[in-house]
């Protein structure tokens, strides 16, 4: 039997390629990444801010459950390759991570299924349907040695980073007992929308309130312990989706700690105006308070001020990276992401067990607001 070159080469050269570390300069190429599913957040997410970062990321691949809208949507926003199914495109070796942006309610199926392949994940938020979920998957990724980071975009600008720094210089500012932060998109989404789907784990709080949830936790560095409701109001078509929800945390350390939190897809206006235009947050001590404006989209605009309670003074602070000017939160978080895919670097993040803990808060507002946990 002649044994021809092609052949030979078949035989010796494995069937998935050795993971790609260096090239020749010492650098390494950019993270093959794929996308499950030709969501809308996709472009802002990842797409857009791979072009600010081609030595680092490429966007290789994206599947969707339709292939010919894979197939537009890899036209519309030049991604090389597609795949005919998700399934197919976790299995591919040549895609190193995967993103995804599913309906919440698949995030934890499909997580799983990208940590079978050895995939690591940029999960988009929240994490999971409930902190059930959430602990199971964790717990996998971890046995598994799977990186899995939720996208909470938001955390990995360098202006989130500087208001905890000013909150925690206690000395200055006294010790954080009071929270307030909201996040509301009001009718800005169709009724046939995923976020007003209960099958799909929709509702204000999974779909916004997660991050105002996030910012408290992270900027009063601690977990809630009970929460109760201010008010609510359930979306009129399905009794099991909160439109709106303003919910007060308690925590452990102190009676005085409390952590409002005010999220909507349908907040009634006048409560819209009054918790403030889109994302606000406010963090206060005896001494002074902070507001920090636009939290969700700092890139977009935001102010960090902060107030000296007894003599009214009051002092404006914002943050911008220099050469980094035109980034978004997504572009920090995605540079953090295969930073820490392909350089072994760690995700200065909101851990995986702070994911657990956000979504048992998530958990937390919904058995307060009486609606059923999402699954
Ligand atoms: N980080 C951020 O700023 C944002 C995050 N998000 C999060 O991203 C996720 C997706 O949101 P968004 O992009 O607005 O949603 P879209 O509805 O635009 O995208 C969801 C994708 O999920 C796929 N899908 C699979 N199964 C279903 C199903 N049964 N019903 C509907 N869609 C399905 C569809 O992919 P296919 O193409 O295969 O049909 C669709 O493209 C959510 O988890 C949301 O919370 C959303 C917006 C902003
Ligand atoms: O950042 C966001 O703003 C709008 C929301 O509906 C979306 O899901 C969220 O992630």
């Amino acid at each position: 039997m002649s044994l021809s070159v092609s052949r030979l080469y078949k035989l010796i050269v494995p069937k998935y390629p050795a993971p790609r570390t260096t090239v020749e300069d010492g650098s390494s190429p950019p993270l093959k990444l794929g996308i499950l599913g030709a969501a809308a957040i996709a472009p802002r997410a990842v797409i857009n801010p791979a072009k600010l970062m081609p030595d680092k990321v490429q966007v290789y691949s994206v599947a969707a459950r339709d292939a010919a809208r894979a197939k537009k949507f890899a036209k519309d926003y030049g991604i090389p390759r597609t795949h005919d199914s998700y399934e197919e495109l976790i299995a591919d070796p040549e895609v190193e991570a995967v993103y995804i942006p599913l309906p919440n309610g698949l995030h934890y199926e499909w997580a799983l299924k990208c940590i079978e392949k050895r995939k690591p994940v940029l999960l988009e938020k929240p994490a999971t349907s409930n902190a059930e979920q959430a602990e199971k998957l964790f717990a996998i990724a971890k046995e598994k040695d799977v990186l899995v980071v939720e996208a909470f975009h938001w955390f990995f600008h360098p202006a989130a980073k500087l208001v905890k720094d000013i909150v925690s210089d206690t000395e200055n500012f006294g010790e954080v007992e009071k929270f307030e932060g909201s996040l509301c998109v009001n009718n800005l989404f169709k009724d046939d929308d995923i976020r007003f789907k209960f099958s799909l784990a929709g509702g204000s709080l999974m779909d916004v309130g997660c991050y105002p949830i996030s910012w408290m936790r992270y900027y009063l560095g601690e977990n809630p312990t009970a929460a109760r409701s201010l008010e609510h109001e359930v979306y009129p078509k399905d009794a099991k989706i909160d439109g709106f929800a303003s919910v007060e945390y308690t925590f452990a350390s102190s009676d005085k700690k409390k952590g409002a939190v005010h999220c909507g897809l349908k907040t009634p206006w006048l409560t819209w105006w009054r918790i403030g235009f889109i994302s606000k947050l406010i963090i206060a001590s005896g001494k002074k308070d902070l507001v920090y404006t636009m939290p969700i989209a700092p890139h977009v605009y935001h102010n960090i001020s902060i107030r000296d309670i007894a003599t009214g003074k009051i002092e404006n602070r914002s943050c911008i990276v220099e050469g980094k000017e035109a980034w978004s939160t997504y572009a920090f978080q995605l540079e953090a992401f295969a930073d820490a895919v392909k350089g072994g670097k760690d995700v200065p993040l909101f851990s995986n067990e702070d994911s657990i803990d956000n979504m048992r808060a998530v958990d937390m507002a919904y058995r307060a607001i009486g609606l059923p946990l999402r699954s």
